[in-house]
């Protein structure tokens, strides 16, 4: 961390600062593995669950017809690894060693299958749509206090909902499961590493892994529940669907996990932290890990799944930045791409920086919440408006 520090911007929270200067190519931060992460079903099988090595079809069909990567967990310990495959035995075997690769895992993994093919299965006997889980207070509250009260009634009211509840309503979409999985590594995780810290994985298991992010640096990212949920009141919804559909997987995998793991599927508070800071603080996993050099891709390449790196979320963003990152296995790098003078902001772009300011400022206000205060868009609105001003002065003849 000596290439850089946190402090305080006068436009937008927390930014990272250079500490000295920077030649361009300077790796300046290495998260080494995501903290909480889920790769998309449909890639499953074609992604790599260690090291997320994708190898797209077009190159493969040349020498086979379907591509899966054949290594799957040794099933010595019955249900451990369901729905993971590897690219080599290395990666199989460093697979169990690191985060929450476990049989918990797998055990919870397990259960969100079952239960979302019972809600399917349950939707296909009835031959109609099933009940939305009921929704008693709408988020339309203006007032900061308000909306806060009003988003905790319904998380704590569903915290009571039932089996029944959830196996009546609706089967969850494709992007709703993947949010339940990706919740699930965050929480197992928490699980593990709380254990870790009162020392009983230590004491079970002499290869248990110490974290390298912990959940408390989770909670120090921007928590962006109220713009997310002013800008869409229905996510509301779709958040506590996912929890308690959560919570009942656990509830069916109860047999199979500890009970201090179950109880942290129980009351939402972990799980609305998480969501709270998954929009905004989450990165794509895109298939040109390495390769990857350019955020304004241009060519195919495919995200794969998502990922909370937590350190990698401090970076402000700039439609001119001089930083940019770059996937290696699981790990996220971060480089400078020119020169960086001592005290200089060190930026990433969230966005495609190629069109104008005015469509670039109406992205981030609408899909990540705020008005973009970055030295280029300044500058190129202030260019604007000089130009308007002299067109009004000499307007043509
Ligand atoms: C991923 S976080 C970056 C770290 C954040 N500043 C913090 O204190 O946690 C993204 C948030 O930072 C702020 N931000 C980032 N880039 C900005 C920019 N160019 N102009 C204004 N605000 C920005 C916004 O509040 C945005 O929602």
């Amino acid at each position: 961390m000596d290439e850089y520090e946190q402090k305080a911007t006068p436009y937008g929270g927390r930014g990272l600062f250079a500490t000295k200067g920077l030649s361009a190519g300077t790796v300046i931060l290495t998260c080494n593995e995501p903290y909480a992460w889920v790769i998309y079903k449909k890639f499953r099988k074609e992604v790599c669950a260690e090291c997320f090595l994708y190898v797209r079809d077009d190159i493969v069909a040349q020498k086979a017809r379907r591509l899966a990567w054949k290594i799957r967990p040794s099933n010595s310990s019955g249900a451990f690894g369901e729905g993971v495959w590897f690219c080599s035995e290395k990666c199989r075997d460093d697979w169990g060693t690191i985060g929450c690769y476990s049989s918990e895992a797998a055990a919870i993994q397990r259960a969100i299958d079952r239960l979302h093919a019972s809600m399917l299965g349950k939707q296909g006997k009835r031959g109609q749509a099933n009940e939305a889980i009921p929704n008693p207070t709408p988020v339309t509250n203006n007032d900061e206090d308000d909306l806060d009260r009003t988003i905790y009634a319904r998380w704590k009211t569903a915290e009571s909902s039932l089996m029944k509840d959830i196996l009546r309503s609706q089967p969850l979409s494709e992007a709703e499961l993947e949010t339940a999985r990706f919740l699930s590594s965050a929480v197992i995780r928490c699980w593990r590493e709380e254990l870790d810290t009162l020392g009983e994985i230590a004491q079970n298991d002499s290869q248990a892994p110490k974290f390298l992010s912990k959940w408390k640096n989770l909670l120090t990212l921007q928590n962006n529940e109220a713009a997310h949920l002013r800008a869409h009141p229905d996510t509301l919804d779709t958040w506590i669907r996912v929890y308690t559909f959560l919570r009942c997987a656990a509830q069916a995998a109860s047999s199979a996990i500890p009970s201090t793991l179950a109880s942290y599927f129980e009351g939402s508070e972990r799980i609305r932290d998480v969501l709270a800071r998954d929009h905004g603080n989450v990165f794509g996993i895109w298939e040109e890990g390495e390769a990857m050099l350019d955020h304004n891709r241009d060519d195919e390449s495919e995200m794969l799944g998502f990922a909370m790196y937590i350190d990698g979320s401090y970076f402000n963003h700039s439609c001119d930045p001089n930083v940019r990152k770059t996937r290696r296995g699981r790990a996220m790098e971060f480089w400078t791409t020119r020169e960086v003078v001592a005290g200089e902001e060190l930026n990433i772009n969230y966005i495609d920086t190629k069109a104008d300011w005015k469509s670039r400022r109406k992205e981030l206000l609408s899909g990540w919440y705020f008005d973009c205060q970055c030295r280029r868009c300044l500058d190129e609105q202030a260019s604007d408006i000089t130009t308007e001003n002299g067109r009004e002065g000499f307007p043509p003849r």
